[in-house]
Formats: structure tokens, sequence, C-alpha cells
């Protein structure tokens, strides 16, 4: 498949990482050994993205990072993340090696602790990624915990994670997260941006996402979302969008018990599926996914 800048493919059962060296997954980021090299490619993609996301990104993100220790010189020091974030909203980073089980996953979130990945992607990855490496992870998801909203959602869903996985319904709410954290929209008054951490860490997907006629943009449903398959090595063929961040919080607070009874034995939609019961911002006309299912069908 062509390379593109897809951000990360979180689909990956993480078993297949070695075993890891404590029971919660986290190493030490091992800051001071970072290369000169691995450095500037955090450069090459923090003043690609710090170009191209005024206008595109949220109030909440640009505020977010403006507070943070990141910049673009140096690939950020978990410890100084962590002091800010702490002062703010009580979240920490720790270092892990790449994808993570699900529950170790979720018993981070569930403690306000963002489980980062500590390496970065080699530069002939630049836009392509297998793994959230600490670029998709720091650039894109930790500017977001700055905010309260954000950072009592995530630690929502890491107690939710936690509680699906018991229920047997974890595929269900992980789509509402990928759907939300990883490739949301939110509406500000100036227009559509970007909070989703997949979007924002991805140059040609905070391109596609806002301005390419090619996806659909529809209004978040819950119920809507949670049978809505996404794609994992692809840009999505459709984005939610938030009308305020504000809506998370009243996720974070729902029952989902209901609404998963409510969908069981439902069958899922498509992902460039559109309802007639959707509130439809954008019908794409789907001649991306289109032609990268002709390209497919054509090998
Ligand atoms: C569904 C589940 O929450 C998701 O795939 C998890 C699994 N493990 C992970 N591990 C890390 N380090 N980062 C992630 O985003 C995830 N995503
Ligand atoms: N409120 C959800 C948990 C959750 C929180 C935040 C985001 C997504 C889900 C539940 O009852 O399980
Ligand atoms: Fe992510």
């Amino acid at each position: 498949m062509q390379a593109n800048d897809k951000a990360v493919k979180h689909g990956l059962a993480a078993g297949d990482a070695h075993r890891p060296e404590r029971a919660d997954w986290t190493i030490d980021q091992g800051w001071d050994n970072y290369s000169a090299e691995e450095h500037a490619v955090w450069k090459t993609l923090f003043e690609r993205q710090a170009r191209l996301l005024p206008g595109r990104a949220c109030d909440e993100f640009v505020a977010g990072m403006r507070a943070l220790p990141i910049g673009a010189d140096q690939i950020p020091d978990f410890r100084r993340l962590s002091d800010v974030l702490m002062k703010h909203t009580g979240w920490q980073v720790v270092a892990v090696p790449g994808l993570v089980p699900d529950d170790v996953f979720f018993e981070h979130l569930a403690n306000r602790r963002f489980p980062a990945g500590h390496f970065i992607r080699r530069r002939e990855q630049l836009d392509y990624l297998e793994e959230p490496d600490v670029f998709h992870d720091v650039f894109g998801h930790v500017p977001m915990l700055m905010n309260p909203v954000i950072a009592d959602y995530i630690q929502a869903y890491g107690v939710g994670g936690l509680r699906a996985q018991k229920l047997g319904v974890l595929d269900k709410l992980a789509r509402v997260y990928w759907y939300t954290v990883e490739f949301g929209l939110v509406k500000q008054r100036d227009g559509l941006r970007i909070y989703g951490a997949g979007i924002v860490s991805s140059y040609t997907e905070s391109i596609f996402s806002l301005d390419d006629p090619s996806p659909n943009r529809i209004g978040f449903d819950l119920a809507r979302v949670m049978r809505t398959r996404y794609r994992i090595d692809d840009f999505q063929e459709s984005y939610f969008v938030l009308d305020h961040l504000d809506e998370l919080l009243e996720l974070a607070n729902i029952d989902f018990d209901p609404v998963y009874a409510a969908i069981k034995d439902q069958p899922d939609y498509l992902p460039g599926d559109v309802l007639d019961t959707d509130r439809v911002l954008t019908r794409g006309n789907g001649t991306y996914h289109a032609a990268r299912r002709a390209e497919t069908a054509a090998l």
C-alpha cells in the first residue's frame, strides 16, 4: 500500500511485543539516549505540523500546546511534561515500548497516566506508522490532556474500558474512542476544527479530514458511532463532528450499559455508510477510497 501520512495503526495486537520488565509495561524514557537524528526527525514532523495546523487544530489543542514544554528542537522529556500536566489536570505521561495490552492501557488511563511510545519513527517512515510513536502520542494526544474536559473524558474512558472488557463489548467502546479522541472534529464559530490526535499528528490527514470532498462529515451520535466500523490503515471514510467538546463530558457520564444492550445483535455500519437518520454536514463523494479500492483491485 502506498505510504501515505496515516498516523498510526492502533489495531495491532499488543501481544507481538516481547515480555515487559514491569507489570504495567512502563519503561524509562531514556531521554538522554535519543540521538541527534531522532531529535531531527521530531523537528521535521513538528515544523511540518506547526506550519499546517493554525486554522485547522481546535483552540483547546493550540492552548494546550502553548502551555507545555513541547518545541521543535527536541523530543520532549516526559518528566517535564508530567510536571506541567500534573499541576493542570492531574495527568502524567509514562513511557511504554509501543502498543500495550488493552487492560494495561485502560488501567493507566483510569489512573490519569498516559502511556506514550518512547520511540520515534525513522525518516523513511515519516508518513506511515504501524504503532503510536512519541510524535503521535506526545504531539497528538498530550496537548488535549491539558483541557479539563478531555482530561476527565479520557480517564472515564479508561474506567469504561475496564468495564467494557468485562462485558465483552470492547470493540464497541473502542469505536467511540476512535471517532473522538483519535479522529474527532469539532465545530467552532470560525469553522470545523480538529481535536483527534490521529488527525492532528498526520500531515495529509489534517488536510484530508477538513478540505477533501471525499469523506463524510456527520454529527456525533453515540449509538450510531458504536455500530460504525473504522479504518486502521488509511484515512477515515467518515468523520464525526461535535458541536462542542463539552459533549464528551456528557458521554463520560452516560451509563453505556443500556446503549450496549440497545445495539446488541444490531448489524454494524460500514465506515463509509450515510444513514437517513444522520445529521449530515458533508456527504462525501468517496472518490479517495474508491480510487484506493480500484488500486487494490488492480494489484
Ligand atoms: C482498544 C484499545 O483501547 C486500543 O487498541 C489500545 C490498545 N493498546 C494501546 N497501547 C498504546 N500504547 N497506545 C494505544 O493507543 C493503545 N490503544
Ligand atoms: N460512560 C461510559 C464510559 C466512557 C467514558 C468516556 C468515554 C467513553 C466511555 C460507560 O458507562 O461505560
Ligand atoms: Fe493515539
